[in-house]
Formats: C-alpha cells, structure tokens, sequence
C-alpha cells in the first residue's frame, strides 16, 4: 500500500461535524460576544455559561485549536476574525446564519440520506407540503431569526456588490426578496446618489426598517411589500436577485427572471448573486451543498453555475451577460437590458 496514500482527510470531513458543532454552540452560547472587551480566565467563562466542569476546558480549548479563539496567561480571547464576525454588537457580525444552522439545519441535515432517496424538505415543511417561507413565517420568531440569519450570509457579498458594480451608471435599485436588507443598506451606504427599495413579503417590513433606519439610511431607501409571484415588480435602474432563484423550482425561476426583466429599463441590468455552482460542477463545494441545502429546505429548489444562469437570461431576452466573484463561494450574474 502506498504510505502517502492516507485516511486523513476522509476522516476530517467525515467528523466534521463535530467541529462544527463545537462553533455553533460557541455561538449559540456567546463566547464570542463574553469576550468582546478582552481575554477572561476559564473559572470566569465557566460560570457565565453555567458549564458542567467536565466540559468547560476541552470545550474553550477545542475553540482554541480550531482557531477561533487564542489562549494565554490571562485567559480565552477572541481572535481579529471572531472579534469582528462573532461579536453580536460588531456591525459586522455574521452570525445570524449560524445561529439558524444551530437551530434549524443541524438537525434537518440529520435527515439528508432520507431526502436524498426522497426528494422531499426534511425542515419544518416536512409532510405538509409548505413551502418554506409559510413555514418560517408562521412562526414571528422563525421569521425573526431567518431575516437576520439572511444578514449573516450577505454582508459580505453585500459589500462587495457595493464595489464590484458601476453604480455611478445608475441612479435607482430594487432588492427582490430584500430580508432585513443587508444590500440595500450596503449600496446606499457606499453610493450617497441612489435611492432604492426593498421587497419582500410584507410581513418582512418591520424587521427591516428597523434595520434600515439603524443604519441611518431610512431617507432613501424604502420597503415595498408585496408577493412576487402575483405582483409585479417596481421599476428600478438595477434589480437584485440574492440568493432568491435557488429556493425555486426551473419554470419559477425563469418567471422570476422575466418579472425583473419586466421591471428594468432598456439599458438597466439585473444581478442575481448567488453561491454560484463553477460550470464544470467539481470545485466550489459550498456551492454544491448549498443546492443540497435546497434539497433539505424546499420543494423543488436548486443552485446552479454562472453559465446556466447566463443561458436563462439571455432567453428571457437581457443582450449581454457576464460573470463576477463577489465575496467566498458568492459570485453575480449580471444581465443586460
Ligand atoms: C433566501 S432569502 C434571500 C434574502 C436576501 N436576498 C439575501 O441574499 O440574503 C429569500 C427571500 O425571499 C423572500 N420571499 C420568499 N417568497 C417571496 C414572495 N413570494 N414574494 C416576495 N418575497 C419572497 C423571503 O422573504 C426572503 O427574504
């Protein structure tokens, strides 16, 4: 047998989730946050989190050894990435998507050989034949924690968005399936020129003007409720499609993208961003287990590449497209009226 050839990183990835679990419950708990203004000692963080002395050490040093936190004669401490994605008072915090793995996906992907065989949502839609927006929205605080949960997986493409595009060409955008409105806050923030809105479901508009306004950013950009698959769009200069078409089946995408081709004018463009699969389906893993993740979390829902997002585009009529990376597995799709 060939020495070099080693079980290693089966092995990793098959435990994985152990280590996944050490961080999500880190967050759940608020380690990141307890140690937001400087290191404390074990004894301390112990009786914060009332955690049983058998745990409490190899926990925070597990923390340690995956690197999310430091450890030395003063105590745990954050590291600079935790610090400022981890912290819950950051305005960069992220971890509203983890909060919603640890309360949601942890225990539906326990299910995923059975949605494999099956096709169907092995979340809360389970058997009712929901889709998963009923299902989270029935619910204020399964609604509260997704908005914000949105928040966590898009500031990062958000800001990149605000950069990568040439805004200074446009003067008004629509968010379609806004959330707590992560990108139009980014957008306003970074382009004092433009005005835009938000729409979502309308029981969305109150998680996000709060958000909107915190961000001081309430004078220009606004909420428009509405349903996006009996409403038309409101017209802007640029629609955005984040992370929308991958909840959807092939014939409601591209009645999605005929709407927001509806909504543009000759010469204003649509991004759709996305975890955006590569086109030879074999690197961005992320991208492929986030359309398992649809699996999981919708009926009929999947991600795709740039070059399949290029292709529906061009047949629903926008003359030019291309291809960008955004931020991590994130990249756009822009099209072209
Ligand atoms: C996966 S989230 C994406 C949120 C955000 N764009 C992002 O990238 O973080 C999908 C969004 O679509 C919204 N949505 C779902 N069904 C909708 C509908 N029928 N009409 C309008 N918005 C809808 C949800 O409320 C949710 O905010």
């Amino acid at each position: 047998m060939d020495r070099n050839v080693t079980p290693d990183a089966i092995l990793q990835l098959g435990f994985g989730f152990w280590g996944a679990k050490t961080l999500l419950s880190a967050v759940e708990l608020g380690v990141f946050t307890a140690l937001a203004d400087g290191p404390k000692p074990l004894p301390v963080l112990s009786a914060e989190f009332g955690l049983h002395p058998r745990s409490a050490v190899d926990f925070f040093d597990a923390l340690v050894a995956l690197g999310m936190l430091t450890r030395d004669d003063n105590g745990y401490a954050n590291t600079p990435a935790t610090a400022a994605y981890l912290d819950r008072n950051s305005p960069t915090y992220v971890g509203g998507i983890l909060e919603m793995a640890n309360a949601r996906l942890y225990t539906h992907w326990g299910n995923l050989t059975e949605a494999l065989r099956t096709g169907e949502p092995q979340n809360e839609a389970k058997g009712g034949g929901d889709d998963l927006f009923d299902a989270l929205y029935s619910d204020p605080d399964r609604l509260q924690q997704f908005l914000r949960a949105m928040t966590g997986a898009s500031l990062g493409p958000a800001y990149a968005l605000a950069e990568a595009f040439p805004w200074k060409d446009y003067s008004s955008f629509l968010d379609v399936g806004c959330a707590q409105g992560a990108v139009p806050v980014a957008l306003a923030k970074a382009h004092p020129h433009l005005t835009g809105a938000g729409f979502d479901l309308p029981a969305v508009e109150p998680i996000f003007t709060e958000y909107v306004t915190e961000h001081g950013v309430a004078d220009r950009v606004t909420f428009a409720g509405g349903d996006f698959f009996t409403d038309d769009l409101p017209n802007a200069d640029v629609v955005v499609m984040g992370r929308i078409l991958h909840d959807w089946p092939f014939e409601t995408k591209f009645e999605l993208l005929g709407k927001a081709y509806d909504a543009l004018p000759e010469g204003g463009a649509l991004i759709v961003y996305e975890t955006l699969i590569d086109d030879d389906r074999r690197e961005n893993a992320f991208g492929l287990l986030m359309s398992l993740n649809m699996l999981i979390e919708t009926q009929g829902g999947f991600d795709y590449t740039g070059k399949d997002c290029s292709g529906w585009m061009t047949l629903v009529g926008f003359t030019e497209t291309r291809v960008q990376h955004l931020a991590g597995p994130v990249s756009m799709v822009v099209g072209i009226k």
